[in-house]
């Protein structure tokens, strides 16, 4: 009786059964707070394997492609002068600043329209923390998941969930609809399905509506956790940061890194590759179950197995990744690393890489990741230095080592540093030309347009219903070299 749990903690393993045997490991498992979110048509990443989750999955591989790929449609680079400016002028706030930059940004290749983004900044903390081991009650005592919808807390919570985020998927593709026959929709993955271009067609409203929408809300905690642990590496590893701005500088000029500048920017794609690696966003993988019984090297593995790819110590082993717990962006540059390829014009990139997943379940969303994030972390170095605050505020605001929220999509929390702008000519660029604000988040509950407008608490910065609350455990255990 009982659920058996495989960890499979390296790279070969992980191969060997997600890849060379994909067809037996592509299933996903229930979720007790998540009830029929497996069998359901809803959320892409969590649904079983099946006929539903194949057409979902290849209609997803589609938009991607057709989403005029690494550009998307311009839509990060305008993105990235709002978060810029916003940043520049309350640098307190920048872990609010990075969560509204990725849903604005992915709300914008999705529907055409970044004032979407708020619906996925309300519905993700729930769903997030529903699907987490540390979420509900009900996830660690499942025998609970027998109690009848009339008496179950946890059944009554999950449909009200359900119905809220089937409204945030459903209403912003129907927008998308009338501004198509107003013809004023952007170029966005929704006009692509609407015009039924590149064979986008073979999925009916609703169906899209939920591929779109699922495929939307696990880019904005998955972009911003790296996004959060490259202010960390700023602030432990400040001589490296001067490194990326020497490169910038040289390659850029005035103006804020392109998509067509990354083949001359492999120390800035070098430090995004690494920011990955080193504090990993999903770092246990999202499960995949066995569907049959399996054997490896003289193991059963049951029918039904959940196998976890501990991302943690994959990208850490010791043969690929030595001094592992560091932050080193070198070892992507400089051929005494086993992880060095050239060219350095194409390497390194995000394309094969393990924390992405294996397989037929991997993650469609490299090359959007890869786009948004060697982009806007070249737009904060262009703009800005990251430091520990000096003196007293340092002293009273240390910076955590490894500290991250408990939930399946880990993000590091964010913690109080010094942004200061490189230089005043910048300054009035970037107040001049950089288009002002647009945040999704407002200051109090009158401010509100509508049930998706999100609020920060009062005199307080926005912590995402607890999924960014600040750091607190300042208990610095430094690997060697650090
Ligand atoms: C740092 C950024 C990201 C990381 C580390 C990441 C990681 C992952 C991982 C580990 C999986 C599971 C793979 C497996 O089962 O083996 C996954 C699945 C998925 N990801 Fe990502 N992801 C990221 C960004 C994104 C973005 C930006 C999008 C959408 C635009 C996205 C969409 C998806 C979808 C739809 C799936 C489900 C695939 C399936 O179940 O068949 N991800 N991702």
């Amino acid at each position: 009786m009982g659920v058996t749990h495989i960890w499979i903690e390296t790279d070969k393993i992980a191969r060997d059964l997600f890849i060379s045997r994909q067809r037996n490991y592509c299933d996903r498992n229930e979720l007790p707070a998540a009830i029929g979110v497996r069998e359901g048509s809803e959320i892409l990443p969590l649904m079983g394997y099946g006929e539903q989750w194949r057409r979902y999955k290849n209609f997803m591989h589609l938009i991607m492609r057709h989403a005029n790929p690494q550009a998307f449609y311009g839509w990060p680079a305008i993105e990235n002068k709002k978060t810029i400016r916003r940043i520049l002028e309350n640098p307190d706030a920048w872990s609010e600043h990075l969560l509204v930059h990725c849903a604005r940004t992915i709300a914008s290749i999705a529907w055409g329209d970044p004032q979407h983004g708020s619906k996925l900044l309300t519905i993700i903390p729930i769903i997030l923390k529903n699907v987490s081991p540390a979420g509900p009650l009900i996830n660690k005592l499942t025998f609970l998941s027998n109690l009848p919808e009339s008496i179950s807390p946890w059944k009554k919570e999950e449909a009200a969930r359900k119905a809220e985020m089937t409204d945030a998927f459903m209403e912003p593709l129907q927008d998308a609809k009338n501004r198509s026959v107003q013809g004023t929709l952007a170029d966005s993955w929704s006009k692509l399905w609407l015009e039924k271009e590149k064979g986008t067609e073979h999925l009916d409203f609703y169906e899209a509506a939920h591929a779109i929408g699922s495929s939307s809300f696990v880019a904005i905690a998955t972009v911003g956790g790296p996004l959060h642990a490259f202010f960390l590496a700023m602030c432990h590893y400040p001589s490296w940061q001067y490194k990326v701005q020497e490169e910038i500088d040289r390659v850029c000029g005035d103006r804020l890194p392109e998509v067509g500048d990354f083949p001359q920017l492999p120390v800035l794609r070098a430090t995004a590759k690494e920011v990955l690696r080193w504090r990993q966003a999903t770092p246990l993988g999202v499960p995949h179950v066995a569907m049959e019984d399996d054997v490896y090297e003289g193991y059963l593995i049951p029918k039904g197995a959940i196998c976890h790819a501990n991302h943690y110590l994959i990208s850490r082993e010791p043969s690929l990744y030595p001094r592992g717990d560091e932050f080193v962006p070198d070892r992507w540059l400089d051929p005494s690393w086993p992880t060095y390829k050239e060219p350095l014009s194409e390497f390194p990139n995000f394309r094969g890489d393990t924390g992405f997943g294996y397989g037929n379940r991997g993650c469609p969303g490299v090359d959007l990741t890869f786009t948004e994030l060697v982009t806007l972390i070249g737009s904060l170095l262009w703009a800005f230095e990251i430091k520990r605050p000096e003196g007293r505020d340092g002293r009273n605001a240390p910076i955590p080592w490894y500290e991250t929220a408990p939930w399946v999509i880990t993000m590091t929390k964010p913690f109080k540093c010094d942004i200061k702008v490189r230089s005043e000519e910048k300054r009035r660029q970037i107040l001049t030309e950089f288009p002002a604000g647009d945040n999704l988040v407002v200051d109090n509950e009158k401010q509100k347009k509508d049930r998706w407008t999100v609020v920060r608490p009062q005199d307080k910065l926005f912590n995402w219903d607890g999924l960014t609350d600040q750091a607190t455990d300042f208990n610095r255990v430094y690997p060697e070299g650090a």
